[in-house]
């Protein structure tokens, strides 16, 4: 997969500063309370899946990550600085894909892209793009408008423009969502070769969760705002006595199977 920098060139990770720090993190809208009080960092080259049913509170945590959104009250810290105030330090450094952010659609591929790229100032930009079209199966759809794209290639187009500037840090919300199991496989082990070749630090909402066993060396689930467990899968399994992620989301979801009192402490002590 096409790199801009060289994955020693990670500041976060060098000074030993989290790539993400979050801190008694709320958000309150008109409606309610979306994100209540939450607090985690991301180690720099983690890669952690971000669970919850519908409208737990993860893309507005993504969004407050990417400076998008401003907290009600608490903090977020992106490889050091303070979101949404000193954003402009770190964005050249992170990217994001969300399916709920539309590129301008009559635009090509190709001119998004080279819209994108220039706002994260990247050099050698026809290159990058070049690389990241034959990376991502794009080269045939380059010269086309993105609305006349099917959900699937809009989502490959999509991951493009999340990679167009070899991010340290990705947010990625749901990024095999409406992809046919083929792509979605392909696209994970895209996103692997990433991490690998990057370094990158990699934060994932999804309900997909052999994706999330995949990729994932940490999961925090999130209920009604809040973090309800956290945790490596391999812990996550143990706590609930399951023996894949599908099971233990159930479990939180419908509040079944509640960790029991010492179960933290016993696998400490495995
Ligand atoms: N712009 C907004 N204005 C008002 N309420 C919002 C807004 N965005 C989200 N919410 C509400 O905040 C809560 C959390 O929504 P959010 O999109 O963060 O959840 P989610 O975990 O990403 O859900 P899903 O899995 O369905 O994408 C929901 O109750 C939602 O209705």
């Amino acid at each position: 997969m096409t790199t801009a920098r060289t994955p020693s060139a990670s500041t976060a990770s060098a000074s030993g500063t989290p790539a993400v720090a979050v801190d008694r993190l709320v958000k309150i809208y008109k409606g309610g309370t979306a994100v209540d009080g939450i607090s985690f960092s991301l180690p720099a080259g983690s890669v952690t899946g971000l669970l919850g049913g519908n409208g737990a509170g993860k893309t507005t945590t993504i969004a407050m990550i990417m400076g998008l959104v401003m907290p009600t009250s608490g903090t977020v810290r992106v490889l050091g600085a303070e979101m949404p105030r000193q954003r402009y330090r770190v964005l050249e450094r992170m990217n994001f894909e969300s399916p709920y952010v539309e590129m301008p659609l009559r635009l090509t591929v190709r001119q998004n892209l080279t819209v994108f790229g220039k706002l994260y100032g990247v050099a050698d930009l026809d290159v990058v793009i070049a690389r990241l079209a034959a990376d991502l199966d794009l080269v045939d759809l380059l010269d086309r408008p993105t609305g006349k794209l099917s959900a699937g290639q809009k989502t490959r187009v999509a991951l493009a423009k999340a990679l167009v500037n070899a991010p340290e840090l990705l947010l990625l919300d749901e990024p095999t969502a409406s992809l046919d199991p083929d792509t979605a496989d392909w696209i994970r082990g895209r996103l692997e070769q990433y991490r690998e070749r990057r370094g990158a630090t990699i934060l994932l909402a999804s309900h997909n969760m052999g994706e999330v066993e995949r990729l994932c060396d940490r999961v925090i689930i999130m209920k009604r705002g809040r973090i309800e467990d956290d945790g490596t899968p391999a812990a996550l399994l143990a706590r609930y006595g399951r023996s894949n992620l599908e099971e233990v989301f159930l479990d939180v979801a419908r509040g079944r199977g509640e960790p029991q009192e010492g179960d933290a402490a016993r696998e400490a002590a495995q």
